[in-house]
């Protein structure tokens, strides 16, 4: 059965107390796409991916993983399911290799040669021998997935995989994450980083306070993400402000928080507005891009005081 959803939930709710963690969620993973659920802290995403997991129970609604449920079929519902809920723990004073050995060992023994697969994918080969604690944090996040792919799995559940990586560790994790995928495994992942998912997923469902704040392609949140917008800084910005009125496809504003201006607009419309500002005879002492137009989405969908009415692509 290939072409049976990974993932297919639907209407899943949890409380803890009054609070309503995750409400109503639905969603769908075919096989062997890259999935991001993301949301700002307290979203609900980690107590999601935990009802996925089996660690607690769905209030209402109903999850299928490969056409498994727990009710129907208990722990076998985790049949080909690998990941980790928060960051993996490993013995310190064991190499990566011992750590995935013993791992091996209580499922019951590893294939010839698996370790050292999983090792060369997670690009740990040439460090398996050194012990753990001497491991960056994105070194035990990598061996984290290498002990998870121990299991062969078909759907890789990852919470928040990124976090805490310093640049150079979330390129790594995001290569990662695009090698595993072309090898045709499905990954679901939860990020509070709009540029940690954008490169990656095809699907993202974003989350709100326990609701679904939007649902569907990055290409569909690309339409949907507002202009551009630049931060400028002047010789003389009540010019610059004056020279504006001759721009109408270009707002600008004053930053009152940071000083200088801010433009937003297309790309095209901001340069002429900047090339008149230049002709003005006006100085350029900056212009830099504020958040990109993605994240900007995010924070509008995501923010306390934003409209709660889902956005479904
Ligand atoms: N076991 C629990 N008991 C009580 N409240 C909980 C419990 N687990 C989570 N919550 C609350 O549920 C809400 C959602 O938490 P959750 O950890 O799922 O969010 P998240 O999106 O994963 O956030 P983060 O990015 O910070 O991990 C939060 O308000 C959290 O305090």
């Amino acid at each position: 059965m290939t072409d049976e959803l990974a993932v297919d939930a639907r209407g899943v709710t949890k409380s803890f107390g009054s609070l309503r963690a995750v409400d109503s969620i639905t969603l769908q993973v075919a096989p062997g796409e890259v999935y991001g659920v993301l949301g700002p802290n307290g979203a609900g995403k980690t107590t999601f991916l935990r009802m996925l997991f089996g660690l607690i129970r769905p209030d209402a609604g109903s999850i299928s993983i490969f056409g498994r449920t727990w009710a129907a079929d208990g722990v076998h519902a985790l049949d080909g399911v690998a990941g980790f809920i928060e960051s993996p723990g490993f013995y310190g004073y064991l190499t990566g290799r011992q750590n995935l050995e013993g791992l091996a060992l209580l499922d019951g023994g590893a294939p010839r040669g698996l370790v050292d697969e999983v090792l060369e994918v997670v690009d740990l080969a040439d460090r398996a021998h050194e012990k753990v604690r001497g491991y960056s944090y994105g070194m035990r996040q990598r061996l984290g997935v290498a002990a998870s792919l121990l299991r062969r799995p078909r759907l890789l559940i990852l919470d928040e995989p990124a976090n805490g990586l310093d640049p150079a560790g979330i390129r790594d994790m995001r290569a990662l994450v695009k090698r595993l995928a072309e090898s045709g495994l499905t990954v679901l992942l939860s990020s509070h980083h709009m540029d940690e998912v954008e490169e990656i997923c095809d699907n993202v469902t974003i989350m709100r306070r326990g609701t679904v704040a939007f649902h569907g392609t990055i290409a569909d949140l690309r339409a949907m993400a507002p202009d551009p917008g630049h931060v400028l800084r002047t010789t003389d910005d009540e010019r610059a402000m004056a020279v504006a009125a001759a721009h109408p496809a270009v707002r600008v504003e004053r930053d009152h928080a940071e000083g200088g201006l801010v433009a937003t607009g297309q790309q095209l419309a901001v340069s002429s507005y900047v090339a008149d500002l230049v002709r003005n005879e006006l100085g350029l002492l900056a212009l830099t891009p504020t958040r990109t137009p993605l994240e900007a989405l995010f924070f509008m969908l995501t923010d306390a005081d934003a409209s709660p009415e889902a956005v479904t692509a």
